[in-house]
Order: C-alpha cells, then structure tokens, then sequence
C-alpha cells in the first residue's frame, strides 16, 4: 500500500467532514449526547491549523427525537416536519461543540436548485469562501423541508461530495458507522474484510456497496463510493472511516491507517466540466448511434446532429441533457444548443442542413465538446 496518499491527507489544508446519522445517533435512532461530545472535540482538533467544513446529516433523526415519533416518517410532509424541528437542534449541538474553543459555526442549507444554475453555484461558492476566509466552520445540510423529489439531492453523500468539489477540498471524509468500505456488507457478512485502500472506482467495486443497512442512514455505501468516484476526479482525495469510535478523526487526519482512502485519478476533470457532469440533473435524453458515441468519447470531440437517433424530454436551450447510447447506457452530459422541438426536427440531418430545416441555425452542434462531461 502506497503511503503517500496517506500522507497528502495529513498535510491536507481544507477539509470537508461528512457525518451520517448513524454516526450521530445510537441503534434505536436517538440522538447519542455522550458521543456527539466525543466527535466535537475531534472536530475542534480538525479546524486547528485546518479549514473546516462539514456536512452534517442527522435533522430528520433529531426531529424524530424531539417529536416523540415512534418511528422515521415515511411521507414527505413528515420527513419535511422533522427535518425543521431537528435542524435547530442540530444547529444547537454544533453550536455548543465548536462555542467551547470559541469558534463561530454558519448553517447552510441546500437544495438541488442552488446549484443547477452556474450563477448560484457560483453564488454557493462565494459564499462558503467567505466564511471560510472568516474562520468560520460552515455545517452544511440539505434544505429537507423545503426541497422535495427532483429538488432534491437526496442524500448528504452527494451533498458532501459536490460541497468538496465547489470549495476545492484537499481531502473529504465520510464519518459512518463503519469502518470503511468492506468487501461486503458487515452487518450481513461476518467475512466482510476493510478495504484499505481503492485506486478505481469499478463497476465490480460498486457492486460491493449495500444499501443503508440501519433504519436512520439513507444512502448506505453505494453512495459514498459514487461520491468518493466523483471527487477522486478532481484531485480530492476521499476518506471513508467510522465517526463511532472517538479518535478516528484525528487518527485519519494524522495519516494512520484507518478507514478506506479513494486515490485521486490521473485525469482532472475542469471546475466546470465537473458542475456539468456531477452537480446537473438531466431534462432529456439524446440517444445516439455508436458512431457518434465513439466521436464523444473515444475522439472527445462534440456531439452533431447527424449522430442522434431519438430526443426524449422536454427541455430548452442550454439545458443538460444526457447521452445515451443504443443499449441504454448514459455516457457523456451535456448542455444542449438547441431545445427538445428543434433537436426532434434535425435529428439525423448533416449540420448544413440545419438552416433549411428550422430557418436559422444557433451552432453546427448539438451539444458542443466545451459543454460535453464524458461519464
Ligand atoms: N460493502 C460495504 N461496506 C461497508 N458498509 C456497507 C457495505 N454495504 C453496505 N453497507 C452498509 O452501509 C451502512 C452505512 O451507510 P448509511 O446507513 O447510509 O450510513 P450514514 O448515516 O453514515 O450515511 C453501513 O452501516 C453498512 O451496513
Ligand atoms: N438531510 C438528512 C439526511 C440525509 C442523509 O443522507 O442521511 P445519511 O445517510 O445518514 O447521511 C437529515 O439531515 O436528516
């Protein structure tokens, strides 16, 4: 095993820390006082002589709690009602940690929305810098009461690992109840065995990855591999560990050998080809021929007209859209140059066709390399 990725994450300068409710809460889903004291002393460890940011899970949970309901609810307007009532006391809990050393902490609440525009991801950007550069540690959750279905990024995996990416983080750990990424599920596997160490993210290790195997945690691991994919992409490296045991972030932090590290990638995705390939959902779909599949990805060059064989969806000009091969497999994203109805008129036709056909012509492609994120 490779220590110097160990090494750059003890050197690292800014930090995103991602907590899941399972490692804020005991089984039965309540709010663990004793051990959220533990994790704020490692937190306050973190933010010395490091920037700090974390993504915390765990309102709904602690709605839950202060509600007296005998379980999660299932419905949106429950899981909403929860999530106000234990945002603030969530808050409170950091608050309380990071007060102790007289450190200031921000609540910054998200929702998909924020960023599917480039001015208000922009916007987020700015913002987080600023109270950054403040020393300020921002707590970072999705907006649940206000963000619902396709508003929504749907778990704080995600969340954290398109937080990691806009602030630019050295390195980004996600604290679970487990002590990394095992060979299967350790709830289920008593063979399960810790991964140490992951140079790639492949189909097969994807594969190893369970769901949330608790009542409270929502993404389960295949999640937190996505999001260890995604931002391994851009140069930041990802640590998976246990937020359980006290210690571990700052054994983590110092270098040791603990928990799962996802090694960066070679190749570095630009800010923007990364906001186009990770933080957009799609409005449509362009389902092409292999020969154009091959001209997007092996030739990385932009998608034209001739090469799509089906538009699916409803959307405008600039909007992202996904391509999609003729087995059903998504590809590349992208922002298209033209809308659903003008796309569905030129599919097929060789660009010099374009202007006969619709009357004016905005580019010779539909959607263009500048603005195409091969997956
Ligand atoms: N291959 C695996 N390695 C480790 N954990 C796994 C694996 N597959 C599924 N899991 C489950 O993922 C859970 C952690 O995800 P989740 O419950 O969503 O927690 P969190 O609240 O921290 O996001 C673990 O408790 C474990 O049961
Ligand atoms: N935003 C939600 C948590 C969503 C989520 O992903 O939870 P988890 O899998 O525990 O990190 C909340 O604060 O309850």
């Amino acid at each position: 095993m490779s220590s110097s990725g160990r090494n750059a994450v003890r050197a690292a300068r800014r930090v995103v820390v991602k907590i899941g409710t399972n490692a804020l809460t005991n089984a039965t889903g309540r709010f663990n006082r004793a051990h959220f004291e533990a994790l704020g002393e490692d937190l306050l460890w973190a933010a010395q002589g490091r920037e700090l940011v974390v993504v915390s899970s765990g309102a709904i949970a602690l709605g839950v709690e202060r509600l007296g309901l005998p379980a999660r609810p299932k419905d949106i307007p429950g899981k909403q009602a929860c999530a106000a009532v234990g945002q603030s006391r969530l808050m409170q809990a950091y608050e309380e940690a990071f007060g102790k050393a007289d450190r200031r902490v921000a609540q910054v609440l998200l929702t998909h929305g924020d960023v599917q525009d480039r001015r208000r991801y922009l916007n987020v950007k700015h913002a987080l810098e600023r109270l950054i550069e403040a020393g300020v540690v921002p707590v970072i959750n999705e907006n649940d009461t206000v963000s619902v279905d396709e508003l929504k990024f749907g778990d704080n995996d995600t969340l954290a690992g398109l937080v990691a990416g806009v602030v630019e983080a050295d390195v980004l750990v996600v604290l679970s109840d487990v002590e990394g990424l095992f060979t299967a599920d350790p709830r289920k596997d008593p063979n399960a065995r810790l991964l140490s160490q992951v140079d790639a993210v492949t189909p097969e290790l994807l594969a190893l990855a369970g769901g949330s195997g608790s009542l409270v945690g929502t993404g389960g691991m295949a999640t937190k591999i996505r999001a260890a994919a995604r931002v391994t992409e851009l140069g930041v490296r990802c640590l998976i560990t246990s937020g359980a045991v006290p210690g571990r972030l700052r054994s983590v932090l110092s270098g040791e050998p603990v928990g799962t590290l996802f090694e960066t990638s070679g190749s570095r995705r630009s800010a923007r080809m990364a906001w186009i390939a990770h933080a957009l959902k799609p409005k449509g779909k362009l389902i092409v021929d292999p020969g154009a599949r091959e001209a997007v990805v092996t030739s990385k060059r932009s998608l034209l007209p001739s090469g799509i064989r089906l538009v699916e969806g409803d959307f405008g000009r600039g909007d992202p859209v996904d391509l999609v091969d003729e087995q059903g497999q998504v590809f590349a994203r992208g922002l298209s140059s033209y809308d659903d109805g003008e796309l569905r008129k030129i599919a097929g036709l060789k660009s010099a066709d374009i202007e006969s056909v619709l009357g004016y012509r905005y580019l010779d492609e539909a959607v263009h390399r500048d603005d195409l994120a091969v997956l």
